[in-house]
């Protein structure tokens, strides 16, 4: 694989290492129906999945990263043995200092981790008796607590909330809730894996502004995976990409984005019904053909061509998104294929050998 130097990024004391870490799952598979199920009585069939292959990472105190790749890249596995929740099958793995999954206790007081998918929190209780309960299993002094508590709800201002059943939270509220019990007892890592996740465009941006501040005012080091590109772009300096469980590229967020981003997704609604709106370019693309609503994916110096035309039928609305994390995935995947077809010298070996070291760039 090919690699770039990235020259962006100064590295500070190294919070997380990793080299060639591996993760291999072994599953059962069962044939359909009840001969399947009566042959694997006798002779049960596995499957190895690799989640996570070699893979190189060093993170600096204090970095904000952006971990993307599409659906079964290996994003939670690289999280679940960062956090020790998994142990790798091979590779070298080290989280301030620890092996993250022998589970020490002084280990586990020093990182957080949320999951958008899973909650930590206490459904039955108020948040103020679950943040109470997270200060006594934390061991939280009470003044630390107090302090740490009303800066954090302060900032994500959800004074009005305290003394409300959890369960009553809606999406947004809950995921705020969940943000304050991880960051509670100061973790210097914290462990995002899409904390935006089915939220609103409003409660997507306030966690944003919340975790910038986190970052930059307690010096955080955080590791954000998601599937919006929005949250990377607005949040992470350097990015890693990972797809198959391989590390595509490790770099600036600004130049994976300026390379690899080649198209925007234009969505349109009209009051009244509207025909076929196309143009005639293969860089402007209708994917979504509705009465009322379509949408584009337009190359991105094109896109005012595109609103030029649509401001001819009085749209209601235009609202333009990033492109899908998948195209972009792809794009890079095989701009690493071409390059190392074309040039096959020294110094994509050097460059290779950059990579293996974990410190940057397309690999
Ligand atoms: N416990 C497990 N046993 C077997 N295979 C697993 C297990 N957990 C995950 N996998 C497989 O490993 C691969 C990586 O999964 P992982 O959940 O790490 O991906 P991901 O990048 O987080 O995906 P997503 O974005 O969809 O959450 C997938 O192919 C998945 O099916």
């Amino acid at each position: 694989m090919v690699f770039f130097a990235w020259k962006g990024y100064e590295m500070k004391h190294i919070v997380i290492e990793t080299e060639g870490l591996v993760k291999t799952y072994r599953r059962y598979r069962k044939k359909e129906g009840i001969r399947g199920s009566i042959a694997s009585l006798w002779k049960r069939e596995y499957e190895e999945k690799t989640a996570v292959n070699q893979v190189n990472l060093s993170v600096g105190e204090g970095e904000f990263l952006g971990l993307i790749g599409p659906n079964g890249a290996g994003k939670t596995t690289l999280i679940k043995m960062l956090t020790g929740i998994i142990a790798p099958t091979e590779g070298r793995i080290d989280v301030m200092g620890y092996y993250p999954n022998d589970l020490k206790n002084e280990f586990k007081k020093q990182y957080a981790v949320v999951m958008g998918q899973k909650s930590q929190l206490f459904f039955e209780l108020t948040v103020n008796d679950t943040l109470r309960l997270f200060k006594e299993i934390y061991e939280i002094p009470e003044s630390e607590y107090r302090k740490n508590r009303d800066y954090f709800v302060g900032l994500l201002g959800v004074q009005d909330l305290m003394d409300v059943q959890v369960r009553t939270l809606s999406l947004g509220e809950r995921m705020k809730m969940e943000l304050i019990v991880a960051l509670l007892h100061q973790p210097k890592i914290l462990f995002l894996d899409e904390p935006t996740i089915g939220l609103d465009a409003m409660a997507a941006r306030q966690i944003r502004k919340f975790l910038r501040e986190v970052n930059e005012e307690k010096g955080t080091t955080i590791l954000l995976t998601s599937h919006y590109m929005e949250d990377i772009k607005a949040l992470c300096r350097r990015t890693v990409v990972i797809s198959h469980g391989i590390k595509l590229y490790d770099g600036s967020t600004d130049q994976l984005f300026e390379q690899y981003q080649k198209n925007r997704k234009v969505i349109v609604t009209f009051e009244n019904p509207v025909g076929d709106i196309a143009l005639k370019t293969d860089e402007i693309r209708l994917t979504g053909n509705e009465p009322y609503k379509k949408v584009y994916e337009a190359a991105i110096h094109r896109t005012g061509e595109l609103f030029a035309e649509l401001m001819r039928y009085n749209p209601k609305d235009i609202l333009v998104e990033e492109e899908d994390l998948g195209a972009v995935v792809e794009r890079i995947y095989h701009a690493g294929t071409d390059f190392q077809r074309t040039e096959d010298d020294c110094e994509s070996d050097e460059m290779t050998e950059q990579n293996r070291n974990g410190k940057g760039g397309l690999s």
